[in-house]
């Protein structure tokens, strides 16, 4: 298990014009080099952690620890448009590498791989304001994979892409992340929850599960009642087709040890 990044001790957080705390008393630890997806519904405070992991949250109480080499940390959010700078889409990702002070060799060569990773090759010319809103999203992720952080937080950040960009996003962020970047992948689409290590549930502020994807997805079924009151289900959010239809499988008494988080996983499972 990965080093301490970030530690929660009864975190809560209060803000402007709300009376109680947005989030109630969070604690928990996030690991260097971990996928952790964090999942609720609207309003749950996904974003708000997202941005009291980012530092950018002022007003709390309770306790932070962050480790002491100060990790680069950067988030990226569901609206494009509130991230570009750059007049086109060159000049957008060279703004934060020079924010970086990175020298212009290197600030060339990361910007070819950033623009590969996100499949922009090509665009360094294009108008940024021109995109289309999954493009704009693409170069707000391209422009923080090329300041390469040692954690990167996704909030909603790839919501707008069409389901090959997005995959082909995350699976640039997970073979990032087996190289050692953390990731905080806040998202709404639970079947994307098969590339996390880990699953923080939000529910009404309160951090409600934590734990693995498999037991978010598949504890708490009783069997003989044909019962099935899941974290995921309990926290007030479906599970991913593959886990529903594997739910049903298992209240049938199949399938009882298998953990299908993906379609082909649950191939598998039912051929084995
Ligand atoms: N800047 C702010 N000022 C005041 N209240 C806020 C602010 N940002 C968020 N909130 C409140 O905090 C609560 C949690 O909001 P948050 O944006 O974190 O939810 P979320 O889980 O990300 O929702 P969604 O899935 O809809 O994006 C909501 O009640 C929201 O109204």
């Amino acid at each position: 298990m990965g080093k301490s990044l970030i530690e929660l001790r009864e975190v809560s957080v209060y803000l402007p014009g709300k009376e109680e705390a947005v989030l109630h008393q969070i604690s928990g630890v996030i690991r260097e080099g971990e996928w952790l997806t964090v999942a609720g519904r609207n309003g749950s405070g996904k974003s708000v952690l997202g941005r009291l992991l980012a530092g950018l949250d002022g007003r709390y109480s309770g306790e932070i620890g962050r480790s002491a080499q100060g990790a680069s940390v950067r988030l990226v959010m569901q609206n494009p448009e509130a991230q570009l700078i750059g007049e086109t889409v060159g000049e957008d990702l060279r703004f934060g590498m020079e924010c970086a002070g990175l020298p212009p060799e290197e600030m060339e060569l990361r910007q070819q791989e950033a623009l590969a990773a996100t499949g922009l090759t090509g665009w360094e010319a294009c108008p940024a304001g021109s995109l289309s809103g999954g493009q704009k999203q693409l170069l707000a992720l391209a422009g923080a994979l090329a300041v390469r952080p040692s954690v990167l937080i996704a909030d909603e950040a790839t919501s707008m892409l069409d389901p090959e960009a997005r995959h082909r996003l995350l699976s640039v962020l997970q073979s990032l992340q087996k190289r050692g970047m953390t990731v905080i992948h806040i998202t709404q689409l639970l079947e994307e929850a098969a590339y996390a290590g880990r699953i923080w549930a939000l529910d009404e502020g309160k951090l409600v599960f934590d734990g693995t994807p498999e037991d978010f997805f598949y504890s708490r079924m009783a069997i003989a009642t044909g019962e099935c009151e899941s974290p995921c289900r309990a926290a007030g959010l479906l599970p991913p087709l593959t886990v529903a239809i594997t739910e049903q499988l298992k209240l049938r008494g199949l399938l009882t040890d298998r953990f299908p988080l993906t379609p082909v996983a649950l191939e598998r499972a039912v051929l084995a």
